[in-house]
């Protein structure tokens, strides 16, 4: 059996758990499960803080967890990213008063208030700069409104938080996060090299039927070429003979995003009968 950490609360539990329900794995109805075990995928999913889950995995405990990459970075734990998961994007960043003009260098000497003193500690460290960091758990962004911090270090999504607590970015973000996959350091017991590529190629297929949608279309021979440039697939297209004569039909994977102007283009090359269809699952 596969051994997996999965959050249990938090903002990357819900989505995590959709990925996983999308790649045919078993998931719980229960919010107060702690084990869920998957007889049928052979797999164990154990539901464990986010923060955690780098932990157990670092220590060889369990043998796959989905985390954030800012998570396994503070922690520095010795488990390794293995795959990027497309869900839970955030930026981690500087933040001080709007109109503070705060620069990097200013923070030499100051309190910097964050999470993720793990993470912070090397960034400044690399970069010179000293600085006293006080750790709290969570709603980072009072702090400095209650005269413990001068400047903070946090998760930032759509930037709401912030500006609620009257702050301004400054600084190059720190990090670019998400949820991640990661594995036991390579030196623990092996994973199983089969039932692991399994979960990876399941866990592809899902990230690939989220990001590309299925284009056909018809279209004459004389414009085929023009027409595969704009939609040359992963391979190549595949083109198929019509009934009427001079016509094909072309069959391709196209990005999700931007499909709409895709199709508007096809239209005004002499594309007719332009059909659009979401994939529900695939394995390339
Ligand atoms: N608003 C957000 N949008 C996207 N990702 C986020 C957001 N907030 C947190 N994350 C990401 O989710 C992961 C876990 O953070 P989360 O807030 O769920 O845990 P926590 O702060 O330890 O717990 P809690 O907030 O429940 O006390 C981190 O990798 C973080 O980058
Ligand atoms: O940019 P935004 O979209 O506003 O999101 C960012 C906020 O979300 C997270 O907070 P969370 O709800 O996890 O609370 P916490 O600070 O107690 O962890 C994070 O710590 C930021 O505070
Ligand atoms: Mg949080």
């Amino acid at each position: 059996m596969l051994k997996i950490a999965v959050p249990n609360k938090g903002a990357l539990s819900q989505p995590a758990a959709t990925m996983l329900s999308e790649a045919g794995y078993r998931q719980r109805t229960d919010l107060k499960d702690l084990v869920l075990t998957d007889e049928a995928n052979h797999v164990e999913f154990y539901y464990l803080r986010p923060r955690d889950i780098a932990v157990y995995v670092g220590e060889g405990t369990l043998d796959l967890g989905i985390t954030g990459r800012d998570m396994l970075l503070d922690s520095h734990a010795d488990a390794e990213e293995i795959m990027a998961l497309g869900f839970g994007a955030s930026r981690f960043r500087f933040a001080s008063p709007a109109g503070s003009d705060y620069t990097l260098a200013d923070l030499e000497g100051k309190r910097i208030a964050t999470s993720y003193p793990g993470l912070l500690e090397g960034y400044l460290a690399d970069r010179g700069v000293k600085a006293r960091l006080i750790h709290l758990d969570g709603a980072v962004e009072s702090s400095i409104r209650l005269g413990v911090a001068d400047a903070i270090a946090d998760v930032v999504e759509t930037g709401t938080t912030l500006r609620k607590a009257g702050l301004e970015l400054f600084g190059d973000p720190i990090l670019h996060s998400e949820g991640i996959l990661v594995r036991r350091p390579r030196s623990a017991a092996q994973i199983d090299p089969v039932a692991l590529e399994h979960l990876t190629r399941r866990l592809s297929g899902v990230l690939v039927a989220r990001t590309y949608v299925l284009i056909d279309y018809d279209i004459p021979e004389s414009l085929l070429d023009r027409a595969s440039a704009l939609t040359p697939g992963l391979e190549s297209p595949t083109i198929s003979p019509l009934a009427k004569k001079g016509w094909v039909a072309v069959r391709a994977l196209v990005p999700a995003k931007g499909h709409q102007p895709l199709m508007d283009d096809l239209y005004d090359l002499g594309a007719r009968g332009i059909l659009v269809t979401e994939l529900a699952a695939c394995r390339l």
